[in-house]
């Protein structure tokens, strides 16, 4: 019966803005099966447990404590435990996890097909780890570069809080935020870039619902060889050449980039802006942050791991 064939899920966290998102994208699969705890019960560490013993996959949509919590409690189930698919931040350094960026680099989407445990990236990583890491690997970025990243996204990234300041009229217009320098996706976005120095990141947020750019500006002499902009953006069409969600577009003759463009979609557009006779470049990536940047790469991380067809 095709029933029995039907892999089953659970969404911890399935009300939150990327549970609903993940849940929303699913049930659009006819190969899976969501099922969904009692609301009453969302928060009850047995419930869960008991859920989480009778499915195939479990995805993560809670604040770190309790995904660190969620994945203690199928730990406790050996053998029996799901595949996890963390969407929080918890685990994306973590060792014993793979990073869910399949296009990270050629085979990844392989470790992540075979893998049991995988993280989800941060929306603003997603955007700058592919930017960065073709050029790293290519040689165009040393790994010691002083790199910058800049970025703007809507205030869905916030979660359910921020959604509610923003629509109650109560937020600002716009802002920069993690001016500490110590955003939570600063060990990610390392890492996976294989920057050996820390970058600086500078995140920002507008009062747009969804959507977000990613942006790396460059001295061009600065860079090992001194390339020019179209190298760097041969580069990035080199490696991403096929790629089903992620797109190396010329830039713009206008000089401007929207972020919305991409929203309800798990597509990611890279552009590379720049003057060979100024000798400086800007990196951008395009996507959105609920789309590529959590929800929809959660799917596609959930296909990988299932061993379901790319949709
Ligand atoms: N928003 C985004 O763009 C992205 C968010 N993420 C990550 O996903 C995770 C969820 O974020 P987001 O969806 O935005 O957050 P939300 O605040 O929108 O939702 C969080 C959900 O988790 C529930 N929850 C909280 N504590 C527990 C618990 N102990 N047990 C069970 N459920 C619990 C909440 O229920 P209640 O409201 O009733 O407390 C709520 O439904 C976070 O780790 C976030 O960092 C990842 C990528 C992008
Ligand atoms: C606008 C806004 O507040 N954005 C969030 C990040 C959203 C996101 O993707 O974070 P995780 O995937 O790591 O949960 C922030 O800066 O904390």
């Amino acid at each position: 019966m095709m029933s029995q064939n039907l892999k089953s899920i659970f969404i911890d966290g399935e009300a939150g803005t990327t549970g609903l998102g993940i849940r929303d994208r699913l049930a659009a699969l006819p190969e899976v099966v969501v099922k969904s705890i009692a609301p009453e019960k969302r928060k009850d560490p047995v419930a869960r447990k008991d859920m989480m013993a009778g499915v195939d996959l479990v995805v993560l949509c809670l604040p770190d404590d309790a995904a660190r919590e969620s994945v203690a409690l199928a730990d406790e189930l050996g053998s029996a435990s799901p595949k996890i698919v963390d969407a929080a931040t918890a685990h994306r350094v973590a060792p014993g996890w793979v990073y869910g960026f399949a296009e990270l680099a050629p085979g990844h989407a392989d470790k992540i097909a075979n893998a049991n445990r995988v993280s989800n990236p941060g929306c603003y990583p997603t955007g700058g780890i592919a930017l960065l890491r073709p050029l790293i690997d290519a040689g165009l970025i040393a790994q010691d570069h002083p790199v910058t990243v800049n970025a703007v996204s809507g205030y869905s990234g916030g979660g359910k809080s921020m959604i509610e300041a923003h629509e109650a009229g109560s937020a600002p217009a716009f802002e920069l935020y993690g001016l500490g320098l110590k955003h939570k996706h600063l060990p990610e976005l390392q890492v996976y870039s294989r920057l050996e120095r820390r970058p600086i990141f500078v995140p920002s947020v507008g009062n747009f619902r969804q959507g977000m750019l990613v942006s790396v500006p460059l001295h061009l002499d600065t860079l090992p060889g001194k390339p020019k902009v179209a190298d760097l953006h041969a580069a990035l069409a080199e490696r991403y050449a096929g790629s089903t969600y992620v797109k190396v577009l010329p830039a713009d003759a206008s000089g401007k980039l929207e972020p919305e463009s991409l929203n309800d979609t798990n597509q990611l557009e890279l552009r590379v802006f720049g003057s060979d006779d100024l000798g400086q470049a800007v990196l951008v990536a395009k996507l959105d942050n609920l789309g590529k940047g959590a929800s929809g790469a959660a799917v596609q991380n959930i296909r990988l791991m299932l061993g379901l067809a790319e949709g």
